[in-house]
């Protein structure tokens, strides 16, 4: 068993000097959070000393050190191009987050709705060095009390008072599932940017209301599905999840926001199916959001929605690159075109009767996606025979099962086609592991699945024999000990990990603009010039959002929720 570990580096960035990009030149801007980037395999490459490799016995539960000589080839990487480079903050640099730091501020942020994951993020905002200038409670005492745990200067008793707050550039909104859409509004609607945390919204509809608010007023929103912006998973995207027709070196294309495959040792071909549980035990509370319906509460929404999210990156990366991939080959797009859906949805849950309370939410919760024809799957054997026109139709079923066309038939060839299983439930444990099955091997993510740090590569032969398993690690900013010591124990597993979308927003704020703030500009006719400042992130676009929070109604839809 091989061990990769990818060490972090500094890399201080300063996006604001005298000569600022042209369309950006009337705000000038310095970020803070220092950035550190994950070089994961030229650094490997430059700077042996970063990148440890150990060989482990296969067999043993407890890693140990084995003899080189005997081990498994070590993994060797390509020097990756800059697009691949990974972003965080830099623990150390955001330590050493002084007063002079505090001047050279970026992102003024304002947080709305202060309860436990607001707590949560705001520590790793201002461990990071980031600058908050407000907050928002609709209760008095919430408010006085956070402002002054954080020292926050400005706190306020209503969202409406936050709005018009003109120190408030950017606005995260941490209220309960169901009151997301309205507070996202009405900062909108105020000219503030705003990161809500997820999930989006409870229905599609809502969603949609928000997102084309934003793209009408040339303002950025995003839902903090912060599990895309972890490093392993950023290498998972690039390395695993993208289709191999891409290793040309000059086919990267950001603004097609393709993820260019990295080429790797790993042949696993292409990903087939998913596996997934994210159950915890919540204390039965009929008050607490989780088991309020009222509140948008349920485990499908409050945790299966990260599921969801892990099987759309296949679905999506599998589209970017395949659907370019036609293009080149001066093919028609279409075989691949909004193919990021599930063809088949079914999910089944149930509430929960404790001391005579109902809880009329899913308390369990498991469902299944489906990518693919309904009775056939995409064949990926070679031809059975050197005659090409036998490969056109070859019968991969018994009776009742559709022939499918081999070759020359792009559509098929291309189609996506996955079956991912979930489970997630509030009463009882689970590993929190997730699941991606390939045609030759498998990827086990360690769990916490929604905020990742290890994942496990296992090769197999033809017919089944373990070929070689790789651990990956990616060791999570080491802030977590400064976190604590200022501000108290996180309510929630890994805050630290916060700093990587936080980071991802301060770069491209910095580097695009700030929407609204004067630093993008309106075309004439007061239309709003779209694509001005930082609107959207290649990470979490937003018609990727969009499909996430319209999968999860049609999984809730499919189980009830609603009725
Ligand atoms: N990204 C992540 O890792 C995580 C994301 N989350 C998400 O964050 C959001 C908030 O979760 P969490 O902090 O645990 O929630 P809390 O129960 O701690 O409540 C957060 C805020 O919501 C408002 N609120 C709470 N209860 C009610 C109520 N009964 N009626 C009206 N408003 C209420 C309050 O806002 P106010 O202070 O203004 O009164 C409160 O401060 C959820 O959408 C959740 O999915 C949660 C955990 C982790
Ligand atoms: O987003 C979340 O992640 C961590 C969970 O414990 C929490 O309930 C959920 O909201």
């Amino acid at each position: 068993m091989t061990l990769v570990q990818f060490a972090t580096e500094s890399t201080p960035l300063s996006t604001c000097d005298n000569a600022a990009p042209p369309v950006h030149h009337r705000r000038c801007i310095r970020l803070i959070c220092l950035t550190t980037t994950y070089f994961i395999a030229v650094i490997a490459l430059l700077s042996p000393r970063s990148f440890t490799v150990h060989d482990v016995h296969v067999s043993s539960s407890i890693r140990q050190d084995v003899d080189q000589s005997n081990a498994p080839q070590r993994m060797s990487l390509m020097q990756p191009s800059p697009e691949f480079y990974l972003p965080a903050l830099n623990p150390k640099e955001m330590l050493g987050s002084s007063e002079k730091k505090q001047q050279q501020q970026g992102l003024r942020w304002g947080i709305l709705g202060l309860g436990r994951i607001a707590h949560d993020f705001t520590s790793a905002l201002l461990v990071s060095g980031c600058n908050v200038t407000a907050v928002a409670s609709t209760s008095l005492a919430r408010s006085k009390e956070f402002a002054r745990h954080f020292s926050i200067p400005t706190y306020y008793t209503t969202y409406e008072a936050l709005a018009s707050d003109p120190n408030v550039d950017i606005v995260y909104i941490a209220t309960t599932n169901n009151n997301h859409k309205n507070p996202t509004l009405l900062m909108l609607r105020n000219n503030k940017n705003v990161l809500v945390e997820k999930p989006t919204t409870v229905t599609y509809e809502d969603a949609v209301i928000m997102y084309r608010e934003a793209r009408e007023r040339g303002l950025f929103l995003m839902t903090n599905h912060w599990t895309r912006f972890f490093p392993l998973i950023q290498y998972l995207r690039r390395t695993f999840l993208t289709t191999p027709y891409s290793n040309n070196n000059n086919n990267y294309d950001p603004e097609r926001r393709f993820l260019k495959q990295q080429t790797n040792e790993h042949n696993l071909g292409k990903v087939m199916a998913m596996k997934g549980d994210f159950s915890f035990v919540t204390p039965l509370s009929p008050s607490d959001r989780f088991l309020n319906h009222s509140l948008g509460g349920g485990v499908t929404l409050d945790i299966g929605c990260y599921l969801i999210e892990l099987a759309l990156l296949a679905a999506y990366d599998h589209h970017n690159t395949t659907s370019l991939h036609h293009e080149m080959k001066k093919k028609v797009a279409a075989a691949t075109a909004n193919n990021i859906h599930p063809d088949g949805i079914e999910a089944t849950g149930h509430g929960i009767m404790f001391n005579g309370v109902e809880f009329p939410v899913d308390v369990e919760s498991s469902f299944s996606l489906r990518w693919g024809g309904g009775n056939y799957g995409v064949w990926n054997g070679e031809c059975p025979s050197n005659d090409e026109t036998e490969c056109d139709t070859i019968s991969i079923g018994g009776e009742g099962t559709k022939t499918l066309k081999h070759n020359n038939n792009a559509d098929l060839e291309h189609k996506f086609s996955m079956i991912a299983s979930f489970q997630a439930s509030f009463r009882r444990p689970s590993t929190f592991e997730v699941e991606y099955v390939f045609e030759h091997g498998r990827i086990v993510i360690a769990g916490p699945g929604n905020c990742p740090s290890e994942m496990r590569i296992y090769e197999y032969e033809q017919y089944g024999p373990l070929k070689r398993e790789t651990v990956v690690l990616f060791p999570l900013p080491s802030i977590k000990n400064e976190l604590v010591k200022r501000y108290g124990t996180p309510f929630y597993p890994r805050a630290e990990g916060f700093v990587y979308v936080i980071d991802a927003i301060e770069k491209c704020m910095a580097e695009k603009g700030v929407p609204g703030s004067g630093s993008t500009s309106r075309g004439e006719e007061e239309q709003w010039v779209m694509d001005e400042g930082c609107l959207e992130m290649p990470e979490n676009t937003m018609e990727e959002q969009l499909v996430t929070v319209e999968v999860t109604e049609n999984v809730l839809k499919e189980m009830g929720y609603f009725d």
